[in-house]
Protein backbone atom coordinates (compact mmCIF):
# COMPACT_ATOMS: atom_id res chain seq x y z
CA UNK A 1 0.00 0.00 0.00
CA UNK A 2 1.21 3.49 -0.65
CA UNK A 3 2.22 6.09 1.81
CA UNK A 4 1.30 8.85 0.15
CA UNK A 5 -1.44 9.11 -3.22
CA UNK A 6 -2.22 12.25 -4.11
CA UNK A 7 -5.22 12.19 -7.11
CA UNK A 8 -5.23 15.30 -9.51
CA UNK A 9 -4.22 17.95 -6.89
CA UNK A 10 -5.11 21.47 -8.10
CA UNK A 11 -3.70 24.23 -5.76
CA UNK A 12 -4.53 28.54 -6.34
CA UNK A 13 -3.72 30.90 -4.09
CA UNK A 14 -6.60 33.56 -4.71
CA UNK A 15 -7.94 32.80 -7.42
CA UNK A 16 -3.99 32.11 -9.02
CA UNK A 17 -3.77 28.66 -9.84
CA UNK A 18 0.22 27.26 -8.71
CA UNK A 19 -0.08 23.40 -9.08
CA UNK A 20 -2.81 21.68 -11.60
CA UNK A 21 -3.83 18.27 -12.05
CA UNK A 22 -0.83 16.87 -10.17
CA UNK A 23 -0.64 13.04 -9.23
CA UNK A 24 1.74 10.77 -7.88
CA UNK A 25 2.51 8.25 -5.17
CA UNK A 26 4.95 7.47 -2.55
CA UNK A 27 5.79 3.93 -1.43
CA UNK A 28 7.18 2.45 1.58
CA UNK A 29 11.16 3.32 1.85
CA UNK A 30 11.27 5.28 -1.59
CA UNK A 31 13.40 8.54 -1.64
CA UNK A 32 12.14 10.54 -4.36
CA UNK A 33 13.14 13.94 -4.83
CA UNK A 34 11.06 16.35 -6.51
CA UNK A 35 12.69 19.17 -8.59
CA UNK A 36 11.06 22.11 -10.52
CA UNK A 37 12.23 26.32 -11.07
CA UNK A 38 11.33 28.41 -8.30
CA UNK A 39 7.67 29.52 -7.91
CA UNK A 40 6.26 25.61 -9.82
CA UNK A 41 4.74 24.93 -7.31
CA UNK A 42 7.03 22.38 -4.96
CA UNK A 43 6.77 23.63 -1.30
CA UNK A 44 2.78 24.42 -2.21
CA UNK A 45 2.81 20.61 -2.84
CA UNK A 46 4.07 19.34 0.59
CA UNK A 47 2.18 21.91 2.12
CA UNK A 48 -0.43 20.38 1.18
CA UNK A 49 0.29 16.79 1.99
CA UNK A 50 0.89 17.91 5.85
CA UNK A 51 -2.65 19.46 5.34
CA UNK A 52 -1.46 23.30 5.72
CA UNK A 53 -2.81 24.32 2.60
CA UNK A 54 -6.17 22.76 1.26
CA UNK A 55 -6.30 22.48 -2.35
CA UNK A 56 -8.79 23.55 -4.47
CA UNK A 57 -9.34 20.03 -6.09
CA UNK A 58 -8.28 16.47 -6.30
CA UNK A 59 -7.26 14.26 -2.95
CA UNK A 60 -4.89 13.33 -0.97
CA UNK A 61 -4.94 9.85 0.63
CA UNK A 62 -2.15 8.90 3.44
CA UNK A 63 -2.10 5.48 4.76
CA UNK A 64 -3.87 5.24 7.98
CA UNK A 65 -1.80 6.15 10.62
CA UNK A 66 1.17 7.34 8.94
CA UNK A 67 3.30 9.65 10.54
CA UNK A 68 5.22 12.41 8.83
CA UNK A 69 8.32 13.95 9.81
CA UNK A 70 8.83 17.81 7.98
CA UNK A 71 11.58 19.97 7.76
CA UNK A 72 10.00 23.11 6.52
CA UNK A 73 11.81 24.95 3.90
CA UNK A 74 13.39 28.07 6.08
CA UNK A 75 13.24 28.58 9.85
CA UNK A 76 14.34 31.45 11.22
CA UNK A 77 15.34 31.18 15.11
CA UNK A 78 16.30 34.45 16.24
CA UNK A 79 19.81 34.78 17.47
CA UNK A 80 18.90 36.68 20.60
CA UNK A 81 16.89 34.06 21.86
CA UNK A 82 18.54 32.03 24.58
CA UNK A 83 17.38 28.72 23.47
CA UNK A 84 19.03 25.13 23.69
CA UNK A 85 19.04 22.32 20.88
CA UNK A 86 16.84 20.20 23.48
CA UNK A 87 14.64 22.88 24.71
CA UNK A 88 14.08 23.48 20.86
CA UNK A 89 13.34 20.21 19.87
CA UNK A 90 11.05 20.24 22.73
CA UNK A 91 8.85 22.94 21.94
CA UNK A 92 6.04 21.05 19.70
CA UNK A 93 6.06 17.81 21.08
CA UNK A 94 6.30 15.48 24.64
CA UNK A 95 9.36 14.19 24.14
CA UNK A 96 11.95 12.71 26.28
CA UNK A 97 15.27 14.13 26.73
CA UNK A 98 16.66 10.25 25.58
CA UNK A 99 14.31 10.41 22.85
CA UNK A 100 15.97 13.98 21.84
CA UNK A 101 19.35 12.27 22.03
CA UNK A 102 18.60 9.22 19.61
CA UNK A 103 17.17 11.47 17.30
CA UNK A 104 20.05 13.72 17.39
CA UNK A 105 22.75 10.57 17.03
CA UNK A 106 19.95 9.39 14.00
CA UNK A 107 21.13 12.80 12.29
CA UNK A 108 24.63 12.48 13.39
CA UNK A 109 25.02 14.65 15.73
CA UNK A 110 25.13 13.16 19.19
CA UNK A 111 26.58 16.01 20.78
CA UNK A 112 24.54 18.98 20.32
CA UNK A 113 22.05 18.57 22.91
CA UNK A 114 23.30 21.18 25.27
CA UNK A 115 24.35 23.88 22.60
CA UNK A 116 22.22 27.07 21.80
CA UNK A 117 20.35 27.25 18.83
CA UNK A 118 22.33 30.20 18.36
CA UNK A 119 25.45 28.89 18.36
CA UNK A 120 24.89 26.39 15.42
CA UNK A 121 26.43 25.91 11.92
CA UNK A 122 23.94 26.38 8.72
CA UNK A 123 24.62 22.62 8.42
CA UNK A 124 24.22 21.44 12.09
CA UNK A 125 21.32 23.84 12.25
CA UNK A 126 20.04 21.83 9.15
CA UNK A 127 20.91 18.49 11.08
CA UNK A 128 19.28 19.29 14.44
CA UNK A 129 15.74 19.87 11.82
CA UNK A 130 16.21 16.75 10.83
CA UNK A 131 16.47 15.11 14.04
CA UNK A 132 13.43 17.28 15.65
CA UNK A 133 11.46 15.59 12.09
CA UNK A 134 12.95 12.21 13.17
CA UNK A 135 12.05 12.43 17.09
CA UNK A 136 8.53 10.48 16.22
CA UNK A 137 9.93 7.63 14.15
CA UNK A 138 8.10 8.85 11.18
CA UNK A 139 7.49 6.50 8.35
CA UNK A 140 7.92 9.15 5.91
CA UNK A 141 10.22 12.41 5.70
CA UNK A 142 9.17 15.26 3.89
CA UNK A 143 12.24 17.56 3.54
CA UNK A 144 11.89 21.17 1.44
CA UNK A 145 15.20 22.27 0.68
CA UNK A 146 16.63 20.84 3.50
CA UNK A 147 20.18 21.97 2.41
CA UNK A 148 19.87 25.21 1.48
CA UNK A 149 22.32 27.43 2.26
CA UNK A 150 25.10 24.46 3.05
CA UNK A 151 28.03 24.37 0.87
CA UNK A 152 28.53 21.35 -1.29
CA UNK A 153 30.31 18.85 0.94
CA UNK A 154 27.79 20.08 3.91
CA UNK A 155 25.18 18.77 1.41
CA UNK A 156 26.17 15.82 0.35
CA UNK A 157 26.50 14.79 3.47
CA UNK A 158 23.32 15.95 4.51
CA UNK A 159 22.12 13.63 1.82
CA UNK A 160 24.33 10.96 2.68
CA UNK A 161 22.73 11.47 6.05
CA UNK A 162 19.33 10.67 4.54
CA UNK A 163 20.15 7.42 3.08
CA UNK A 164 21.65 6.56 6.12
CA UNK A 165 18.51 6.96 7.74
CA UNK A 166 16.48 5.21 5.14
CA UNK A 167 18.66 2.55 5.64
CA UNK A 168 18.44 2.36 9.63
CA UNK A 169 14.76 3.24 9.63
CA UNK A 170 13.19 1.84 6.54
CA UNK A 171 11.30 5.59 6.05
CA UNK A 172 10.47 6.74 3.08
CA UNK A 173 11.71 10.36 1.86
CA UNK A 174 9.76 13.11 -0.27
CA UNK A 175 12.10 15.83 -0.83
CA UNK A 176 12.26 18.88 -2.66
CA UNK A 177 15.94 20.07 -3.96
CA UNK A 178 17.23 22.55 -7.02
CA UNK A 179 21.21 20.40 -5.98
CA UNK A 180 20.51 17.91 -8.74
CA UNK A 181 24.18 16.91 -8.83
CA UNK A 182 24.08 15.62 -5.24
CA UNK A 183 19.87 14.52 -5.38
CA UNK A 184 20.20 12.30 -8.88
CA UNK A 185 22.53 10.18 -7.13
CA UNK A 186 20.39 9.48 -3.98
CA UNK A 187 17.30 9.38 -5.17
CA UNK A 188 15.16 6.20 -6.36
CA UNK A 189 12.85 8.66 -8.21
CA UNK A 190 12.75 12.26 -9.32
CA UNK A 191 9.59 13.85 -10.24
CA UNK A 192 10.08 17.18 -12.00
CA UNK A 193 7.31 19.61 -11.40
CA UNK A 194 6.31 22.86 -13.53
CA UNK A 195 3.06 24.06 -11.76
CA UNK A 196 2.34 20.01 -13.59
CA UNK A 197 4.42 16.69 -13.29
CA UNK A 198 5.68 17.75 -16.45
CA UNK A 199 8.10 14.30 -16.13
CA UNK A 200 9.28 11.49 -13.90
CA UNK A 201 11.58 8.86 -14.01
CA UNK A 202 14.43 7.14 -12.45
CA UNK A 203 18.04 9.19 -12.33
CA UNK A 204 20.66 7.22 -14.36
CA UNK A 205 23.85 8.67 -16.32
CA UNK A 206 22.48 9.70 -19.10
CA UNK A 207 24.18 12.81 -21.90
CA UNK A 208 22.20 15.85 -22.44
CA UNK A 209 18.52 15.63 -21.75
CA UNK A 210 17.42 18.66 -24.17
CA UNK A 211 13.71 18.97 -22.12
CA UNK A 212 15.37 19.51 -18.79
CA UNK A 213 17.49 22.02 -20.62
CA UNK A 214 14.18 23.81 -21.85
CA UNK A 215 12.72 23.53 -18.17
CA UNK A 216 15.64 24.63 -16.01
CA UNK A 217 17.86 26.57 -18.49
CA UNK A 218 21.86 25.91 -19.36
CA UNK A 219 22.66 26.86 -16.08
CA UNK A 220 22.72 23.42 -14.03
CA UNK A 221 25.69 22.44 -15.55
CA UNK A 222 26.88 18.89 -15.43
CA UNK A 223 23.64 18.03 -13.15
CA UNK A 224 22.35 17.62 -16.51
CA UNK A 225 24.34 14.47 -17.38
CA UNK A 226 23.54 12.66 -13.72
CA UNK A 227 19.59 12.83 -14.83
CA UNK A 228 17.29 10.62 -16.85
CA UNK A 229 13.69 11.73 -18.32
CA UNK A 230 11.18 8.74 -18.77
CA UNK A 231 9.31 11.62 -20.80
CA UNK A 232 5.75 9.80 -21.83
CA UNK A 233 4.97 13.63 -23.58
CA UNK A 234 6.39 15.55 -26.02
CA UNK A 235 7.68 19.08 -24.97
CA UNK A 236 8.32 22.26 -27.07
CA UNK A 237 11.56 23.53 -26.65
CA UNK A 238 10.42 26.58 -24.56
CA UNK A 239 8.64 23.94 -22.54
CA UNK A 240 8.30 26.46 -19.25
CA UNK A 241 5.79 28.93 -21.91
CA UNK A 242 3.90 25.83 -23.17
CA UNK A 243 3.16 24.13 -19.56
CA UNK A 244 2.55 27.53 -18.07
CA UNK A 245 -0.18 27.69 -15.27
CA UNK A 246 -2.89 29.98 -16.36
CA UNK A 247 -4.44 32.14 -13.75
N1 LIG B 1 0.73 31.80 0.91
C1 LIG B 1 0.78 32.16 -0.38
N2 LIG B 1 -0.05 33.10 -0.86
C2 LIG B 1 -0.05 33.47 -2.17
N3 LIG B 1 0.78 32.93 -3.09
C3 LIG B 1 1.63 31.98 -2.66
C4 LIG B 1 1.68 31.55 -1.30
N4 LIG B 1 2.63 30.57 -1.17
C5 LIG B 1 3.15 30.43 -2.41
N5 LIG B 1 2.56 31.26 -3.29
C6 LIG B 1 2.86 31.36 -4.74
O1 LIG B 1 2.65 30.08 -5.30
C7 LIG B 1 3.65 29.80 -6.27
C8 LIG B 1 4.33 28.48 -5.91
O2 LIG B 1 5.04 28.67 -4.71
P1 LIG B 1 5.85 27.49 -4.01
O3 LIG B 1 6.51 28.06 -2.80
O4 LIG B 1 4.97 26.33 -3.86
O5 LIG B 1 6.92 27.18 -5.16
P2 LIG B 1 8.32 26.43 -5.08
O6 LIG B 1 8.40 25.60 -6.31
O7 LIG B 1 8.45 25.74 -3.77
O8 LIG B 1 9.34 27.64 -5.19
P3 LIG B 1 10.87 27.79 -4.69
O9 LIG B 1 11.69 26.83 -5.48
O10 LIG B 1 11.16 29.21 -5.03
O11 LIG B 1 10.86 27.52 -3.22
C9 LIG B 1 4.56 31.01 -6.31
O12 LIG B 1 4.19 31.82 -7.37
C10 LIG B 1 4.30 31.69 -4.99
O13 LIG B 1 4.48 33.08 -5.10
Amino acid sequence: MNLITVKNLSIAYGGNTVLRDVSLALEPGEIVTIVGPNGSGKSSLLRAIIGAIKPVSGEIFLKPGLKIGYVPQRLHVDPTLPITVERFMRLTDRVSQADCQSALEAAAVPDLLKRQMSQLSGGQFQRVMLARALINQPDVLLLDEATQGLDQPGSASFYQQIEAVRRDTGCAVLMISHELHVVMSASDRVICLNGHVCCEGVPAVVASAPEYRALFGTGTGGALALYRHDHNHDHDLDHSQSHKVED
